[in-house]
């Protein structure tokens, strides 16, 4: 099964994510020049950033792999991957970065332990994002037999990141490492960390992989680019700010909450718009069960089913049912003379205009079968029931369809028949009834009402 996310994308959402594109190098553009200019210290501004980062890159990582179980495509799979290594990466950072959760981090943190984590992350997200754009065209389904199954793919293409993340984490708590950027104080200095460098130049290789690779046709190829052009600022922005609390560093940090935020809000919106798809295939699938296609009345299996229901509620309650027989007269005449398409259009004029007799709580026109229908009237005694009956068969003279017999218009013969007080013996019982009273009309001539007596076992 395809879903929206690698279906192709609209016109509108490729100027969308266009628009998103060109604000990001406006962003880029506007904060380079003054990159390294010194803001207000906010302390808590970096464990809110990675925070974020974490629980938006878990949830992308979690809705990608669901995704892969429903599609069978690896690369969703891998994406799933290289979100759940930011997740755990950013988280490792958190924990080791200095003064936020004790002086030196934790985990037996070192001075360089953070940074270090910071370059895992943002050095491998793009290269695992670069992995799974290599999967574009692979499906589980066409692969031969001995090919990795499902489960295997899950845990290579998320497990290994994920476990990935906590080695690079260990060692990067335990080696001796240098710092990967120059000193933090050294902000008049014009040099730029090659470690940064490298690392945009990962997040621009990973771009010109999607664009290659995708050439921007799927909804996914349009919003993995865009959050590997976020991720792709964020680390231009920090080697090109060399201190925190700076414009560069802060508007990095808001990019860095962009590249997972941007795939959950596409994730989401998908849900949304598969949740709306299967409302409206639910109500469809309703309505052509239970609703007859030629004149839009209930059908017979609702009728039969719902019957049943009412006779029992009526029984339970004692409370009056009733059940008008309606059969249009000379039908076979009506098609001779006038073809089957003016025959199914008098039977959709008859069925509306039935349906306009029955319009109190509860009560309901169904087509019982060929040029047949059922007028359902719970609640109504006999003569009640034939009033409604005789209202039924006038707006059906009313509607003034003409007729090829002697009376020159189209008509019904109806029979009524109700249960009330206790016990009918069973509904079946009841329609007989109505049906017996049907014949007596016609046999009395038809164009008219016939009622048989009320049916009570009590
Ligand atoms: N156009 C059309 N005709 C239908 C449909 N279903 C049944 N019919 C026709 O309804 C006609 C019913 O004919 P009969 O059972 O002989 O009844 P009648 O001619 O109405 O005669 P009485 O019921 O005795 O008044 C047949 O010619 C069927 O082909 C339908 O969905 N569309």
């Amino acid at each position: 099964m395809e879903s929206l996310l690698i279906g192709p994308a609209t016109r509108k959402q490729a100027a969308c994510a266009g628009t998103s594109a060109l604000l990001v190098l406006l962003a880029l553009a506007i904060a380079a020049p003054q990159a390294r200019q010194p803001l207000s210290p906010v302390g808590p501004f970096m464990p809110m950033c990675a925070l974020t980062v974490f629980t938006t890159s878990g949830i992308a990582a979690f809705l990608l792999g669901a995704r892969f179980a429903v599609t069978q495509r690896p690369m969703l799979c891998a994406l799933g991957g290289a979100y759940a290594f930011t997740a755990i990466t950013v988280a490792l950072q958190l924990l080791m970065f200095p003064g936020v959760f004790s002086h030196t981090g934790l985990l037996g943190a070192r001075p360089n332990s953070a940074a270090w984590m910071w370059v895992f992350w943002h050095g491998g997200f793009p290269l695992l994002v670069a992995v799974a754009m290599l999967l574009r065209d692979q499906s589980i389904d066409g692969s031969p037999a001995g090919r990795f199954r499902f489960h295997e793919w899950t845990l290579t293409l998320i497990g290994m990141p994920a476990v990935l993340a906590a080695v690079l984490g260990v060692f990067a708590a335990n080696a001796n490492l240098s710092a990967p950027f120059y000193p933090m104080t050294d902000i008049d200095s014009a040099r730029i960390s090659p470690t940064a460098l490298v690392v945009c130049l990962l997040d621009a290789f990973a771009i010109v992989l999607v664009l290659v690779k995708g050439r921007l046709r799927s909804v996914l190829d349009l919003w993995i680019t865009i959050a590997l052009l976020a991720s792709f600022v964020d680390a231009s922005l920090n080697m090109l700010s060399v201190g925190r609390f700076t414009v560069g560093w802060y508007v990095a940090r808001i990019f860095s909450m962009l590249a997972p935020g941007v795939l959950v809000g596409v994730l989401i919106w998908e849900v949304t718009v598969l949740y709306r798809q299967l409302a409206e295939a639910h109500a469809s699938l309703l309505q052509t069960s239970t609703h007859d296609a030629l004149t839009g009345v209930y059908n017979r299996h609702y009728f039969d089913e719902q019957f049943r229901r009412d006779f029992d509620r009526a029984r339970l309650h004692r409370r009056p049912l009733s059940l008008v027989m309606v059969d249009i007269d000379n039908f076979k005449a009506y098609n001779d003379a006038f073809g089957h398409p003016r025959g199914d259009a008098c039977l959709r004029a008859v069925a509306e205009a039935l349906a306009q007799t029955a319009r109190r709580a509860g009560e309901y026109v169904a087509r019982y079968g060929g040029e047949e229908f059922v007028i359902v009237l719970p609640g109504s005694e006999l003569d009640d029931a034939t009033t409604r009956a005789e209202q039924a068969r006038n707006a059906v003279i009313a509607i003034g369809l003409t007729a090829p017999g002697p009376g020159g218009r189209v008509t019904v013969s109806a029979g009524c028949a109700c249960s009330e007080g206790s016990e009918p013996s069973n509904a079946s019982e009841l329609l007989d009834g109505a049906d017996a009273a049907l014949y007596a009309a016609k046999r009395a001539g038809r164009n008219r009402v016939e009622r048989v007596a009320v049916i009570d076992r009590g």
